[in-house]
């Protein structure tokens, strides 16, 4: 799956949004990996034209969910594969992209709503056992500095849990709540209830709660350092450019099944 990459034949990477909390971590480790070169790296007011003259072939955009789209489309016009780790990818932008990408084969685009491995297993988790559970939800919570909300992951994994439980002849959980009017029972999404907190002294964290009468299951995934996420990009960055298309979730880059 990966493309052929050395210390001899290094991938040329660019970083977006290269001064960003993920983007800093993300600048380290291309510049530590063998395989990886850094060519350039782009924050707001810079030129992606510097993508052209570096010579990049894999960008990775850890930008904001208002700029991330137009990031993608620039690059993938230049014909730069795309690793994506930037929220906000809504199914009309994703539509968008692969139209785009139909015009420009031979290029990948990964959009991975998280890189670290412990989050693409318990979102995996998360789907295999919501059929045998009555009740799901989810909580996420994450540092304050957050822009958006609910986080992606959570997002993904509602669509992941709900996709499963109607697969599954399942209703939405059960709730007898009939006045709700500042939102406490948290955003719907494919009939799964999402709660955000935002909380100093936290990085991204989150808990999907299955519940039967009489037992609980708790799947939850901790990140504390955003060191947590590096291993997944640089996969991302290994395997985007012989993945032509999009690839939506880092699990497709992974061996889940083995
Ligand atoms: N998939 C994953 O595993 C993870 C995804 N994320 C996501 O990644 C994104 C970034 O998160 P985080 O690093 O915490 O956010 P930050 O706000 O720390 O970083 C975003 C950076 O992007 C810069 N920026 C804004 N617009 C542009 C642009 N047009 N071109 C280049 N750079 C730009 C910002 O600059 P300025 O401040 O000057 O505007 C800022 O430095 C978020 O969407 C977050 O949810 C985060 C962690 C893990
Ligand atoms: O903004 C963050 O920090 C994170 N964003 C991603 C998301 O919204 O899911 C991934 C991770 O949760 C950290």
């Amino acid at each position: 799956m990966s493309q052929d990459s050395s210390a001899a034949n290094p991938v040329k990477v660019a970083v977006l949004g290269a001064h960003g909390r993920m983007g800093s971590e993300a600048v380290r480790a291309v510049d530590n990996a063998r395989d990886t070169q850094l060519v350039a790296t782009i924050d707001h007011n810079d030129s992606l034209q510097q993508l052209l003259v570096a010579g990049a072939q894999v960008a990775i955009d850890l930008t904001v969910p208002t700029a991330t789209e137009d990031n993608v489309r620039f690059c993938v016009e230049n014909g730069i594969h795309c690793v994506v780790g930037t929220t906000g990818w809504d199914e009309k932008r994703s539509a968008r992209l692969t139209e785009l990408l139909e015009a420009h084969p031979g290029v990948g685009v990964l959009i991975a709503p998280n890189f670290s491995i412990g989050a693409v297993l318990a979102m995996r988790f998360s789907a295999i056992a919501a059929k045998f559970f009555e009740s799901a939800e989810i909580i996420e919570l994450h540092h304050p500095n957050k822009v958006d909300a609910p986080s992606g992951t959570a997002a993904r994994t509602a669509a992941l849990v709900g996709e499963a439980r109607r697969a599954a002849g399942l209703g939405a959980s059960p709730d007898a709540t009939e006045t709700d009017p500042d939102g406490a029972r948290g955003a719907k999404i494919d009939d799964v209830s999402v709660h955000s907190v935002r909380l100093r002294g936290l990085v991204a964290h989150q808990e999907t709660l299955l519940g039967n009468e009489g037992e609980m299951l708790t799947i939850r995934h901790d990140s504390f350092d955003r060191i947590s996420f590096m291993s997944g990009v640089l996969l991302g960055v290994r395997s985007v450019g012989s993945n032509p298309g999009l690839t939506h979730g880092l699990e497709n880059f992974m061996d889940l099944d083995a």
